[in-house]
């Protein structure tokens, strides 16, 4: 049996990048690029006023009386110098006329329509410099960079209108099992409605991927061989259920009669211990337990960073904090148990508690938590003691505005 971080090893060895797209920039959101980006110009693209004002050649300046002598809006460019004494009403984002280096805001002159006086006025104030944000043939977002709303807004101001991000992950789900039912239908005795396959489509939208559904297979090996070769159009197989050691637990076996190549099958975890990875036709496969909790969890472990590794990330792993326990904790088992856990943030302090029953066919367990705590194997710690806890989600340290008194 490997461990978590041999299982992860193992797999993302075998995961490389997926091939590159073009598209625009906009649905560039959210994926990585592979290219430099370089800034074709400087922007600003020149010396231009931050304050809606009137401006002059400060070296000029014998008196504080100047005479208005233009007005410049944003858009529009003057290229007749001024002379000392005089002033040209700008408005903010409008280039400097030649020989102006200084700006002053309108709330610090007295303003007389064709003449102004200064209150206050400081030499080079108030203007943005050409290039003071970017400079031409700066490398402004590198190679391998995430592309976020900031990115996607300065691709934007150079000029980039469509640009190559690696393609989202195709990965086909599968479910296993006779007792299953899509969802729309009422269980009738022995049968239950199949969850895992929309979780993990779930899972996979939120990684960035693209899940293609490919239903339910039957208990049978033909029936999961079938399936399994359909989903080999796929980047990525992804199935659950029929892992472990039942009689009706066909999925190794259809993976290995396809010519798939088991690398390892069983993980010191709980949950998700019985999980098998394969390579079927150079196709990474995920065989993951069927219980809905260890099929989310094992998602969260080893499929999710597969993903995002293929399409250019680097960063993959979710982020593991320190929190205190709320209550004491105990793991009786001789494996590592992830305990589902609800984290909670006190000033600088991460605190948490668990979730409850930790059945692992208890979804609900997911539901009331954020958060995975690593306990050791037989392992016993008492409330207010620190242990490590992967977040699922960040969302507990958002906030909401405080309401007011009335
Ligand atoms: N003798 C042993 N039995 C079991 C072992 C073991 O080591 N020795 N391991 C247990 C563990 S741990 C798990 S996890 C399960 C995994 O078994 P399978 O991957 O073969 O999963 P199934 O038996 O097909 O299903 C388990 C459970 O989950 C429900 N299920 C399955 N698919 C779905 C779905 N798509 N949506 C919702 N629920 C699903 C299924 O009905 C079962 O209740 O094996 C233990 N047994
Ligand atoms: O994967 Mo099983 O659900 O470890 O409990």
């Amino acid at each position: 049996m490997v461990s978590i971080e041999e299982a992860q090893r193992a797999i993302l060895k075998e995961i490389s990048q997926l091939q590159t797209e073009k598209v625009s920039v906009f649905q560039g959101l959210n994926r990585v690029t592979p290219e430099d980006h370089i800034a074709p110009w400087d922007i600003p693209p020149a010396d231009n006023s931050a304050m809606d004002g009137f401006t002059f050649g400060y070296a000029g300046l014998t008196d504080s009386r100047l005479n208005v002598v233009g007005f410049l809006p944003a858009g529009e460019v003057r290229t007749a110098p001024l002379m000392p004494g005089e002033a040209v009403k700008i408005m903010t984002g409008a280039p400097l006329p030649p020989c102006c280096d200084t700006v002053v805001p309108i709330e610090d002159v007295e303003d007389h329509q064709d003449w102004i006086r200064l209150k206050a006025v400081k030499a080079g104030n108030h203007v943005r410099l050409r290039g003071e944000d970017i400079r031409e043939g700066e490398v402004v977002i590198p190679a391998g960079a995430l592309l976020r709303p900031q990115e996607i807004g300065m691709l934007s101001a150079m000029g980039c209108t469509s640009l190559a991000v690696y393609r989202r992950a195709r990965v086909a789900i599968l479910s296993t099992g006779d007792e299953l039912l899509e969802p729309g239908s009422t269980p009738t005795p022995g049968k239950l409605v199949n969850s895992n396959s929309y979780s993990l489509a779930a899972q996979v939208i939120d990684a960035g991927g693209e899940p293609v559904l490919l239903g339910i297979a039957a208990d049978t090996l033909e029936s999961t061989k079938e399936k399994i070769l359909a989903g080999l159009n796929a980047d990525f197989v992804v199935i659950t259920g029929g892992v472990s050691v039942g009689d009706r637990d066909f999925v190794k076996a259809a993976i290995e009669s396809l010519g798939g190549e088991i690398t390892f099958w069983k993980v010191n975890m709980k949950p998700g211990k019985p999980l098998a990875f394969a390579l079927l036709d150079g196709k990474p496969v995920f065989a993951l337990p069927g219980n809905p909790v260890a099929a989310m969890v094992s998602f969260e472990l080893f499929v999710r960073p597969s993903l995002l590794q293929a399409m250019g990330h680097k960063n993959i792993l979710r982020p593991v904090v320190k929190a205190e326990l709320r209550e004491a904790a105990v793991n009786k088992g001789g494996r590592p148990h992830l305990v589902r856990g609800l984290v909670s943030r006190e000033g600088d302090r991460y605190l948490v508690s668990s979730t409850g029953d930790q059945s692992s066919g208890r979804l609900s367990s997911l539901i009331l938590g954020n958060g995975l705590i690593k306990l050791p194997p037989e392992s016993r710690f008492a409330a207010g003691e620190t242990v490590e806890v992967l977040l699922l989600d960040r969302g507990f340290e958002m906030g909401q505005l405080e309401a007011t008194e009335t």
